[in-house]
This record gives C-alpha cells, sequence and structure tokens, in this order.
C-alpha cells in the first residue's frame, strides 16, 4: 500500500519529571525508513519511545503513527506497531511458539496464518530448536528473541526497538539484524535506540541525535559528516563532540 503519511510524526512532544525529560521534541521518520535514535544516557529516548508506544502519557505535544493520532485513537496505533523495551517480559512457562501463538490470538489473528508467521520468525532468529522448550530455561539473549518475535507475529508497520541487540551474541545479533532489515525491505519502518554506533553507521538510512530531550542533529551518515565534521569523521567522534561539545576529531 502507498501512503503519503510519516511512519511516525512527533510534534512539541513534552514529559517532565522532576526535570525535562523530552523537552518539546520534533521529530518526523518516514515510511520505509530504517531510523537510529542515538543519545547520551539519560537523553530521553526511551522516554520518547515509550509515549509513542502508548506506555507514559506525554505532558505536551502529538504523536502520529501513520497518520494515526496516538493519543486519540491509542489502540488503533498500537495494532499498526510494535514495540520491543530493552527489558522484555515474556511467559516462562510457555514455549517460543506457544507464547507466539498466545500473542497472535490476542492479535485476532487466525490460527493457520499464527502457526505459519510463528514458525518463521522462531527459525528466523535461531530459536528453531528450542520451539517446545520452555522460556524458563532460556538464557537472556534467547529471551529477548522470543520476545523480539513475539511483537512481530501480528505483522505491525512500524517496529519500535530500545536496545535490541545489547545482550546478544554475534550470531543472535546477526539474526535480530537480519530479521529487521528483511522488514525494511519489505515496506517496514524501524526505529531503534543503540549505543553500538557501528551497528547505526552500518544499519541506519538516517540517525537522529537526542540530548536533553531535543534533537540536536539529523540526517545520513554523509549528512551529519557535511554539517559536523570532515569526509572521514567517525561517528562516534561526531557523536561524542555533539553530545560532550567536545571538538570533532580530524
Ligand atoms: N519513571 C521515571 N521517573 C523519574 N525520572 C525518569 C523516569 N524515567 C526516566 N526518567 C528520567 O528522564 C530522563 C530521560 O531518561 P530516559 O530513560 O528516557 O533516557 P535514555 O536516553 O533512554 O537513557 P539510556 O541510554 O541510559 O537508556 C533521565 O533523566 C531519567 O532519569
Amino acid at each position: 500500500m502507498i501512503t503519503t503519511h510519516a511512519a511516525l510524526e512527533l510534534r512539541g512532544l513534552t514529559k517532565r519529571f522532576d526535570r525535562p525529560a523530552v523537552d518539546g521534541l520534533d521529530l518526523t521518520v518516514r515510511a520505509g525508513e530504517f531510523y537510529a535514535l542515538l543519545g547520551a544516557n539519560g537523553a530521553g529516548k526511551t522516554t520518547t519511545l515509550r509515549m509513542v508506544a502508548g506506555l507514559l502519557r506525554p505532558d505536551a505535544g502529538s504523536v502520529s503513527i501513520l497518520g494515526i493520532d496516538a493519543l486519540a485513537d491509542p489502540v488503533a496505533a498500537k495494532q499498526i506497531m510494535a514495540w520491543v523495551s530493552d527489558e522484555p517480559m515474556i511467559y516462562d512457562k510457555l514455549t517460543p511458539l506457544e507464547y507466539l501463538e498466545f500473542v497472535a490470538g490476542l492479535w485476532g489473528c487466525d490460527a493457520e496464518t499464527a502457526e505459519r508467521t510463528s514458525h518463521g520468525l522462531l527459525a528466523s532468529l535461531g530459536l528453531g530448536p528450542h520451539l517446545h522448550e520452555r522460556c524458563e530455561g532460556f538464557s537472556k539473549g534467547m529471551r529477548q528473541k522470543v520476545a523480539l518475535a513475539g511483537a512481530l507475529v501480528h505483522e505491525p508497520r512500524l517496529i519500535i526497538l530500545d536496545e535490541p541487540l545489547t545482550g546478544l551474541d554475534a550470531v543472535s545479533a546477526r539474526h535480530v539484524k537480519g530479521l529487521l532489515q528483511d522488514r525494511v525491505r519489505s515496506g517496514c519502518t524501524v526505529i531503534m535506540t543503540t549505543h553500538i554506533l557501528e551497528v547505526a553507521e552500518r544499519m541506519a538510512d538516517r540517525i537522529g541525535v537526542i540530548a536533553a530531550g531535543r534533537l540536536i542533529a539529523e540526517g545520513t551518515l554523509a549528512e551529519l559528516r557535511q554539517q559536523n565534521g570532515q569526509g572521514d569523521t567517525s561517528l562516534e567522534d561526531m557523536f561524542v563532540a555533539l553530545v560532550d561539545g567536545a571538538p570533532v576529531a580530524a
């Protein structure tokens, strides 16, 4: 389906705890993009994404997901998006296959489609040999992959992930990256936070940098280099310079 709407449009998004965590944030992610959201610890990335996912009410501002006003119609917004937290929760007593079929059932997917989708997702994440084992014996990385598969089972068009690669071994990280790239190729939008700058550098179509709850830089890697460095400046050097005010290394 051709859509003219942005995948995500934030306008004046604001959340304050004892001090501002997200401070009038304007952000647009186009449909079909792989967008990496970077920022130092405490910059406001998770708070932003939790508001997008409908887990936290903004103090002000708007959230539009593929043209749907997520604050006015959170159910419709959730139906077309996936949220994968950095601390995923799954049901320990279920096997991965049971868990995915349970989640698919909550979304109202028919049983045959749910079974086919679940098998495909779990296999693509390397969990094929563990389909019928209870999750309670799984490692943290395996649990993370089950949670990711569970978030994708209803075929969301916008996939939002908070630090999805932390704690994954190289093979698992490659499985997750491959799955996300496949989704982007099939027309989905992926927004992900990461502290692994090499991942942003290699995978993202565009990169946004947040500091103190505001977008301080955005663009393709080449655009960021043009704005903030030189032809061969690394993303790490640019990032440190942007968030720390340090001079860009030559
Ligand atoms: N529930 C909360 N109660 C009070 N303060 C909070 C809460 N959640 C976040 N904050 C504060 O809001 C600010 C932004 O936090 P947030 O978790 O969004 O940052 P982040 O960019 O995701 O950081 P990190 O990279 O460390 O995960 C921080 O100052 C944090 O202490």
